[in-house]
């Protein structure tokens, strides 16, 4: 039995979705959020109550309900029992109110993907007990209040905004990788010193900031104008860069010496590309990994040639700051495996810096095409996509390195070793989430350059050292039509064929591929074929009425709620419907997978025990 909420309370509620929610029309009837229901009742949609008196409002979560009004801090903070508000996915507009500082339960706030603007209140930094601070993908500009203050902020995400000015002294150690990120900014200044996790990719995008870590030295500070008696200064800056010059002259003399042929048969013109020979035959060391994978040599034959460092394409990744071609040729290499596509080496550089380089064969796809892809992946960043460190290109050889995961992929996780990782089906969830939203901002970005996945499924879905998913190897394929008949209806879309391309539906066929990755999330099964013989063995169970039978049985005894896992089947069964244009837009997929990891982690969110993996809100 639920005890109604003070009346004061719900008329603050309903003032707050009022002004969210403008217009009566706009708002769903079945929402509830009236005086005449409880809010407690489980009738107000987006409203959670804690448990287990089940009397206080503890979390509000209206993501992606198309809210286009404003935010009535003031109304939202008489609510004093609110820890969590999440308006993600809207088209809120205006600006945070000072009253946001009232909220002073607040733990996570979460206003992403919405029209925010102006500067954030100072007296955000008030809220004593935030953990996450998500503004993301707003329009919120001015400097940041001083966040430092808050000692429990573990998450703060501000990137695509126009915010700028001095990024405030924070205790970077607090953040795990990809909970500190303020890239495609205007922030400016120094970034003295990144403690902990975080590296240059939280910050990227920020042409003014600057820093030792970051890929832009800050300037040396100006020197003091030299006296009429005093003129040193000047001198001492003369040498330090007459010192730069000397040492930049002596490397390149030295790497010329290297290259230039000593007592050797002149090669033939063309020999360049041939020199890289990728040795792939199993040796003595075969199955020293726990992959069960042979040991070779990534190496050049010979360095004789006339390859040149500058042949291999370093992109901002600061893991690839010195990178040079010959120290990838030199290093031991693992072959990891080989795939339709290529295969792919683990590569160890003296550094210790661990590479994964992808060598891609029979790709017909032009330099300048791989080139200007590759570009674009570098500027389009998302934490759960895995970026390109760097690329070699020529007509016989195309490389590319990415920084090596070594906590594997879902394949693995999900078929093979799972380390001890109890793989339980909220991180399933939450896995399954992430890789939507991530794809569904991809396509936003790379729509107009018709770049999709092209090669999605669970041996591209990596982890990170915090076990947080990565795609890996985004936009590298294009998706094959002939060996996916089952896509091809209305679909021509090879590159070095433009005339064909239907992008609508090259991304379709990542939602297909999606839709695999969700079943076998799902029912842990092997796939084979690119899906089609699970997709048919899931369809014939579903017609059959034993919608359950389908499921891992280990999820469902280790206590998966069963209509959890029909939603999201219901997701799976959209996504590989045959006809492309009734698969849902990654964007929708990406939101109803969030409102069910919600659900999912409402029911448990005051149980904290168990969690495991990157399953927490
Ligand atoms: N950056 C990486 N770090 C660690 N392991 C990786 C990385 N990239 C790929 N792998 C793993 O290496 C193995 C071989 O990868 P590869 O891309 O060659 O295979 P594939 O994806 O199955 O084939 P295809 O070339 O057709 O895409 C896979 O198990 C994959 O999960």
């Amino acid at each position: 039995m639920s005890i109604s909420l003070d009346e004061d309370v719900k008329q603050a509620l309903v003032q707050f979705m009022d002004k969210l929610s403008p217009g009566s029309s706009q708002r769903n009837i079945n929402w509830g959020w009236n005086m005449s229901s409880d809010p407690c009742s489980g009738q107000w949609a987006g409203v959670y109550c804690n448990y287990p008196e089940n009397v206080s409002v503890g979390k509000i979560a209206l993501d992606g309900y198309n809210l286009t009004g404003v935010f009535d801090a003031g109304s939202i903070c008489m609510v004093n029992s609110l820890t969590i508000l999440s308006l993600k996915q809207n088209q809120i507009s205006g600006s945070i109110p000072e009253e946001i500082g009232q909220c002073k339960e607040l733990t996570h706030l979460y206003l992403s993907g919405n029209k925010f603007s102006g500067s954030l209140p100072n007296s955000l930094s008030q809220l004593v007990n935030l953990k996450r601070l998500d503004i993301s993908d707003n329009n919120f500009n001015g400097e940041l209040p001083d966040l430092p203050r808050i000692s429990g902020l573990v998450t703060f995400l501000a990137q695509n905004n126009h915010l700028s000015g001095k990024i405030p002294n924070f205790d970077f150690e607090n953040f795990k990788k990809y909970e500190f990120n303020v890239t495609n900014n205007n922030f400016s200044g120094p970034i003295l010193y990144l403690q902990g996790h975080l590296t240059a990719d939280s910050f990227f995008g920020n042409s003014e900031l600057c820093g030792e870590q970051l890929s832009t030295a800050c300037p040396p500070s100006p020197a003091p104008l030299p006296s009429a008696e005093d003129s040193t200064p000047s001198y001492k800056g003369f040498f330090i860069y007459l010192g730069y010059i000397i040492l930049g002259v002596v490397i390149v003399l030295s790497l010329a010496l290297k290259f230039i042929p000593k007592n050797k048969p002149k090669k033939e013109k063309g020999d360049v590309e041939k020199n890289i020979i990728v040795d792939d035959k199993p040796s003595e060391s075969s199955n020293e990994s726990g992959f069960g994978v042979n040991r070779s040599d990534l190496s050049m034959t010979s360095l004789e040639s006339a390859v040149t460092p500058s042949t291999l394409l370093v992109l901002t990744s600061p893991l690839a700051k010195e990178l040079q071609f010959e120290d990838l040729l030199k290093a031991p290499a693992e072959l990891l495996g080989r795939g339709k596509h290529g295969s792919l080496y683990k590569v160890v550089l003296n550094s210790g810096v661990v590479l994964a380089v992808k060598r891609i064969k029979d790709w017909g796809i032009s330099e300048e095409e791989f080139h200007s892809r590759l570009q674009k992946m570098d500027q389009v960043r998302h934490p759960n996509i895995l970026p390109p460190v760097a690329f070699y290109c020529s007509n016989q050889e195309k490389l590319l390195v990415y920084e090596y995961q070594q906590k594997g992929s879902l394949f693995q996780l999900l078929h093979e070793l799972q380390n001890g990782h109890k793989f339980d089906w909220g991180s399933r969830l939450s896995v399954a989430a992430s890789i939507a939203k991530a794809l569904a901002y991809m396509y936003k970005e790379l729509h107009e350059d018709k770049i999709a996945h092209g090669n999605l499924k669970s041996t591209n879905i990596l982890f990170d050292r915090n076990m947080n998913a990565c795609i890996s190897e985004y936009g590298l394929m294009e998706a094959d039509k002939e060996e996916q008949p089952y896509l091809s209806r209305t679909i021509s879309f090879k590159n070095n064929n433009p005339s064909g391309v239907n992008t609508h539906d090259t991304f379709k066929l990542d939602v297909y591929a999606f839709g695999v990755i969700l079943l076998e999330l799902l029912t842990g099964k092997l796939v084979q074929n690119n899906g089609t013989d699970l997709a048919t063995r899931v369809h014939s169970v579903v017609r059959e009425e034993w919608t359950v039978e389908v499921f891992n049985k280990a999820l469902l005894s280790e206590g998966a709620r069963e209509e959890r896992m029909v939603n999201l089947l219901h997701v799976a069964l959209n996504c590989i419907n045959p006809s492309p244009n009734e698969r849902p837009s990654m964007n929708h997929i990406a939101v109803t997978l969030n409102t069910l990891k919600q659900e999912e982690e409402s029911s448990i969110s005051f149980d904290t025990s168990g969690i495991y993996m990157g399953h927490q809100l």
